[in-house]
């Protein structure tokens, strides 16, 4: 029975509230399982007046009875508590310590009336026990505690209509129908004398309390009676919540579950001697017992098995139904809050469950995160591996984008359902946007890579269109060089632009950004032949030599010239030096523009050429005091960036070319000289004029002596003899003094060589066959001078039958070729003609 009961101390005999003794209790008689379906019922009255032993018959309880035998003194101290066993409502019974008691003294009365608030603030039935003898009595035993019970009752501030049940004990033979309205109207007296406050000046009792009278007979003397009218009584409280009931018309109350903490709030407030304000109270346990509810179901929520392994799963990749997955869990939680909140303060109960909701989302929000995380980056790798494909299969650029774009949206869309938790409000709208952003973003840096290439691939072709020609063309540079450049770099713009137009196609340009990228490769072509005359331009000097060269030193057939006297080098000199200013000129500007000429080159000539041919003319403009055009860092009409050389550039290239060219032409001067010098033995013709002149009467003289005439034939046939043997146009070719040694050592043997095949011609052959061993000396001794003798040989042929004496070896120098060098100069050097 104890066990069952589980009677428990709930506040010792100083005031000290038991709390765990009442959890243990709560815990023992599960009385949080009853939510509102449970009453409490407590008992008041005198010391010793058998208060436990009521309750222990009418409930079955086991609160301490004091032992008939022993006397009466208090055995209750403070108030007790016990479930009540066997009835149908639970039913928790309260034993308070009993007034008037001796052991407290006659002024101690703080106890007994912080006990009376308390039973009655907690209780929904409080029993006042009283002997029957007391009815109508002045000074009755129980006097002073209804005087008690209903001065602190005005300190709650609203009344919960508590049942009193007056329980008469010791019956009389008086009928309980005589004494109800005797105790009636004593209660009614004590309540009109209770002072109370203003707010309750009229209230009437009846408003505060629902006043039950009960009689039973003595225990002690007629305990069967006792016991039956104790049992006729238990079943008035076997349903007592019910309407109609004792306790049908009870306020505020607490949920069994919020029980423990109620009676220790309403304790604390009691002890702290405050007013009681029970609505207040009650929304005040149900703020705390919601809190703690909502508390435990997030608690249970982080550590749930199912909800840890989700986190985890969502960690490692996207988890199919997550949104059903989750938002189960999260019903689960909410749904056993509501079923333990249910009898709390609605209000309180509403707000605690949407802060749970918000915790529990926001507990869980990370992993939705997650998911949205995975669908995004999922989507876009979709995004980026359709993009692909797409553009292989040969499709439009921004065709592909767009119905790309579609779809993954789409399937983002589709995961986003997928993943939605039905009880939160959460919008995947950010991360939907983020995936649109990152997609335009990808796309755009794909449409520049992509755009990018095609340009780089459209500039290396016209680089490759323009670059070589455009070089070709420099190197022919003459005047129709910048209209053929300029019609070479708009076919070749024109081409690409036209081609490039097609491939861009695709992408659907804007109109602006079209422009703009034509405009680009226009400049960049442009760019090319500009940068390719520019480096042109830094090697013009070259240029300008090569032109001079090739001009100077070969003919008009582009045969490389002879100097061999007739030509004129001053006009050959000329049109080298015209050729290379007209080089000069075509590189000194960029002309890409149509339709615009200037006058570079006749500035040019003018000022380098006509200048440079006559001091006079730079003279003259000194003393016109006319400046000098190309002291100047800029042409006329003509921009800074289409300059490549400036005037005073051409001024200083135009002199170093001069200086550079100058030895070229003083070569060729040379030998020219050489070359007349060395095919013209005559003497000048006044030495011949004087000769006629002077020398007329011997010539006559000559002429009319046959004989003179034959000597002088002879002589001349001597003469030339010796000179071809001497070779004297060799020897003097090493200078003067070294020919006249030369000649003056071989000159007598020569002679006399010439004398004695003069004498042996002249003698009769009279052996034939002897040997000439002279002749063969002398073609030994001499055997390189007959070589010498070759030209000679070759240019008189006659002479050969004069001569006989020759012989064989005179036949083989004549049989191997002549010989005759030529000196002539081309571009300062010597080159040998055969
Ligand atoms: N005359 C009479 N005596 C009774 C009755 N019921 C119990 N008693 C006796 O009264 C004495 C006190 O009984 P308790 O039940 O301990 O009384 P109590 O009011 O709980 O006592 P405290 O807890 O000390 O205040 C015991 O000796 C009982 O036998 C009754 O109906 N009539």
């Amino acid at each position: 029975m104890e066990e069952e009961c589980c009677a428990t101390q709930l506040i010792d005999g100083d005031g000290a509230f038991n709390v765990s003794g009442l959890e243990n209790f709560m815990k023992t008689a599960k009385l949080g399982d009853f939510g509102l379906s449970y009453a409490v019922v407590a008992i008041m009255g005198p010391q010793s007046s058998g208060k436990s032993t009521l309750m222990n018959h009418l409930f079955r309880t086991s609160f301490r009875e004091m032992d008939a035998f022993r006397g009466r003194s208090q055995t209750t101290k403070g108030i007790w508590i016990a479930k009540c066993v066997g009835l149908d409502t639970c039913t928790v019974a309260m034993d308070l310590e009993g007034t008037d008691g001796r052991e407290r003294g006659e002024d101690d009365t703080t106890f007994e009336k912080q006990s009376a608030l308390f039973a009655l603030a907690v209780s929904d039935i409080v029993l006042i026990n009283m002997w029957c003898h007391d009815i109508g009595r002045e000074q009755a035993a129980n006097k002073p505690l209804l005087k008690t019970v209903f001065q602190v009752m005005m300190r709650l501030f609203n009344p919960r209509r508590t049942t009193l049940l007056f329980v008469i004990r010791d019956k009389t033979k008086t009928p309980l129908e005589h004494l109800e309205p005797v105790l009636r109207e004593d209660i009614q007296k004590i309540w009109d004398s209770v002072p109370k406050p203003q707010v309750h000046k009229d209230t009437p009792l009846s408003e505060f309390f629902n006043v039950q009278v009960t009689a039973l007979s003595s225990f002690e003397e007629k305990e069967e009676q006792f016991k039956e009218q104790v049992a006729q009584l238990r079943q008035r409280f076997s349903d007592s919540i019910a309407p109609g009931g004792l306790a049908g018309d009870r306020k505020d109350v607490v949920p069994a579950s919020g029980f423990s903490f109620s009676a220790q709030e309403i304790w604390k407030v009691i002890s702290e001697n405050k007013d009681l304000d029970l609505p207040a109270h009650k929304v005040m346990v149900a703020t705390v017992r919601c809190e703690e509810i909502a508390n435990e179901k997030l608690s249970h929520l982080t550590s749930d098995v199912d909800w840890l392994q989700l986190e985890e799963a969502v960690q490692s990749g996207p988890v199919p139904g997550f949104g059903k997955k989750l938002g189960s869990i999260l019903e689960t939680y909410l749904s056993e809050y509501d079923s333990e909140a249910v009898y709390f303060d609605e209000g309180v109960r509403t707000s605690k469950r949407q802060q749970l909701e918000s915790k529990a989302l926001h507990l869980v929000h990370p992993a939705y995160q997650a998911m949205l995380g995975h669908l995004r980056s999922k989507s876009l790798e979709n995004f980026k591996n359709r993009l692909e494909q797409s553009l292989k299969k040969g499709e439009g650029f921004a065709a592909s984008v767009c119905e790309c774009n579609r779809s993954c949206m789409l399937d983002f869309d589709q995961g986003c359902e997928d993943v939605t938790v039905h009880l939160a409000d959460w919008s995947p709208s950010k991360v939907r946007e983020k995936l649109r952003r990152d997609i335009e973003a990808y796309t755009a840096s794909v449409r520049a890579e992509k755009l990018s290439a095609l340009v780089a691939d459209f500039e290396k072709q016209l680089t490759e269109a323009l670059a070589e020609p455009v070089e070709s063309l420099f190197d022919a540079a003459g005047k129709d060089t910048w209209p053929a450049i300029r019609k070479l770099l708009k076919h070749e713009t024109q081409l690409a632009v036209s081609q490039f137009s097609t491939a861009v196609a695709g992408f659907e340009l804007d109109q602006a950004t079209f422009d703009n990228m034509v405009n680009n490769l226009v400049d960049h072509s442009r760019g090319v032949v500009e940068k390719k005359a520019r480096e042109e331009a830094a090697k013009v000097l070259i240029r300008m030599k090569d032109r001079f060269s090739t001009v100077f030193s070969r003919d008009k057939d582009s045969m490389p010239r002879v100097w061999t006297g007739k030509e004129d080098i001053r006009a050959i000199t000329k049109a080298a030096r015209a050729a290379a200013l007209k080089v000069l000129s075509v590189l000194a500007t960029v002309r890409l523009e149509e339709n615009k000429s200037d006058k570079i080159e006749k500035l040019l000539v003018s000022s380098l050429v006509e200048v440079s041919d006559g001091v006079l003319a730079t003279k003259e403009r000194s003393l016109s005091g006319s400046p000098d055009p190309l002291a100047s860092s800029s042409w006329e009409e003509v921009s800074s960036r289409d300059t490549l050389i400036t005037p005073v550039q051409c001024k200083s290239l135009w002199k170093q070319f001069k200086a550079e060219t100058e030895y070229t032409v003083t070569q060729a001067i040379s030998a020219q000289e050489a070359h007349q010098r060395s095919s013209n033995w005559l003497p000048p013709p006044w030495a011949i004029c004087a000769l006629i002149i002077l020398g007329f009467n011997e010539f006559m003289l000559i002429l009319r002596n046959p004989l003179y005439l034959m000597a002088m034939f002879i002589i001349y046939l001597t003469s030339k003899a010796v000179w071809v043997q001497l070779d004297i146009q060799g020897e003097f070719r090493n200078g003067f003094l070294p020919g006249i040694l030369s000649l003056s050592s071989r000159f007598l043997p020569t002679v006399m060589d010439i004398l004695n095949r003069l004498a042996e011609a002249g003698q009769p052959q009279e052996n034939p066959e002897r040997p000439r061993p002279a002749a063969t000396l002398n073609h030994q001794s001499y055997g390189s001078q007959t070589q010498r003798t070759e030209p000679f040989v070759d240019s008189v042929p006659n002479m050969q039958s004069a001569f006989s004496f020759q012989g064989s070896s005179s036949e083989s120098a004549t049989d191997s070729s002549s010989t005759l060098t030529h000196r002539t100069v081309t571009d300062g050097a010597t080159t040998n003609s055969t």
